[in-house]
């Protein structure tokens, strides 16, 4: 595998998709062994009277997604699912959870058997018969080995190639040092520094759990509440988020906590996300989630109103929501009309 070129699709053209492929399209052309062709699949929807992909690769900007900022012409859009990926050694998964499991039964089928994939998807599958990490889903489906990226990556700020880090998970029984590293090649730059751990699980569910903690903040922030309120909300969710990645995931490293993907994207979702600024327009209008996430949003997805549904569902088909208290007042107060008020104390 070490020697071979690696021909790279990124699924999803979303917000952070598009800065995704924008840092592979440059990356590609910087090291050998990767081909310089990217597939960038485009899920099909008209944007001022023209078709996403074709207005994509006609501009090189995905203006409605990113606009602003420009794409390398390496990257290639197409809203064919099975030409995007049918001839990619790594597959890049960058879509709201949500349409995980729709993408991947178009994709079955279509796939080289060498192919492995990446996960860059801050989400999370469970419900009351089980958890399971997007990207174990992903790998299960497909049957691919995945790896997964996660950190405090707010797309427009990267995308105008302000600083950040990020971290890249890795299974040591499947994926080598050497491959871990060719994939790092593939997304680090000087300003997206990706590090790699072996702990894909303690990578991937702090991304998914951070969204809800991002809520609470949002409801904080609804409320007027000061940055000390806002400083207890995130310390008590750091909290639940430590105790749930411990209890339901073994061998999740400590250290992992401290990277990227931990405690910095909590920071940042907590100040700069779309979840926090829909939560505190939760509070402020009163409008169900689904109307504020359209009115806000312009077709991007909340990941963090779906998280805290699964996660409660996973948790009282256990009896255990009494465990989790700040992410069940986070579930009552989204979907069940609990005063805002009661996210602290
Ligand atoms: N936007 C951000 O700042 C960051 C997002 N992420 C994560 O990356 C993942 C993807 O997020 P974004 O790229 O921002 O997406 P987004 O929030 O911009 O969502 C829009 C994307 O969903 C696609 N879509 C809509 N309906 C669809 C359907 N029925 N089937 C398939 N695709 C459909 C759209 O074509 C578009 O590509 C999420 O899990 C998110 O949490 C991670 C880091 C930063
Ligand atoms: O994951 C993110 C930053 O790291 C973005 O979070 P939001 O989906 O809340 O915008």
């Amino acid at each position: 595998m070490a020697s071979k070129i690696w021909r790279v699709s990124i699924i999803g053209s979303g917000n952070w998709g598009t800065v995704v492929a924008r840092i592979v399209g440059h990356n590609v052309k910087r090291f050998s062994c990767f081909d310089e062709h990217v597939w960038m699949y485009v899920y099909p929807e008209m944007f001022e009277g023209e078709d996403l992909g074709t207005q994509i690769n006609r501009t090189h900007e995905n203006r409605k997604y990113l606009p602003g900022i420009s794409l390398p012409k390496n990257v290639v859009a197409n809203g064919n699912i099975h030409e995007c990926v049918k001839n990619a050694d790594i597959l890049v998964f960058v879509i709201p959870h949500q349409f995980v499991p729709k993408i991947c039964s178009s994709m079955e089928g279509s796939l080289l058997k060498s192919a492995r994939g990446v996960s860059f998807i801050k989400g999370l599958f469970c419900n009351k018969d089980g958890i399971e990490l997007v990207s174990q889903y992903i790998g299960k489906t497909l049957r691919i080995p995945m790896n997964t990226v996660s950190g405090a990556n707010v797309a427009n700020e990267v995308a105008q190639e302000k600083f950040a880090e990020a971290t890249l998970g890795f299974d040591e029984k499947v994926t080598s040092r050497d491959e871990a590293s060719r994939l790092q090649q593939l997304f680090d730059t000087p300003y997206f520094r990706v590090g790699i751990v072996p702990d894909i699980a303690g990578v991937e569910i702090q991304g998914a759990l951070k969204n809800i903690i991002a809520l609470a903040a949002g409801f904080s922030d609804g409320l007027g509440m000061g940055s000390n309120t806002k400083a207890a909300v995130i310390r008590i969710g750091l909290k639940e988020m430590h105790k749930f990645a411990r209890m339901f995931f073994e061998g999740i490293k400590e250290e992992t906590f401290w990277e990227s993907c931990g405690i910095a994207d909590v920071i940042t979702t907590c100040y700069a996300g779309r979840n926090r600024r829909c939560a505190e327009e939760f509070v402020k209008s009163k409008q169900p989630w689904n109307d504020i996430e359209k009115r806000l949003l312009n077709g991007q997805r909340l990941q963090g109103t779906l998280t805290s549904q699964e996660v409660h569902d996973f948790l009282s088909a256990r009896n255990l929501t009494d465990e989790f208290p700040f992410f069940e007042k986070v579930f009552k107060i989204s979907f069940e009309g609990q005063d805002p008020n009661s996210i602290i104390g």
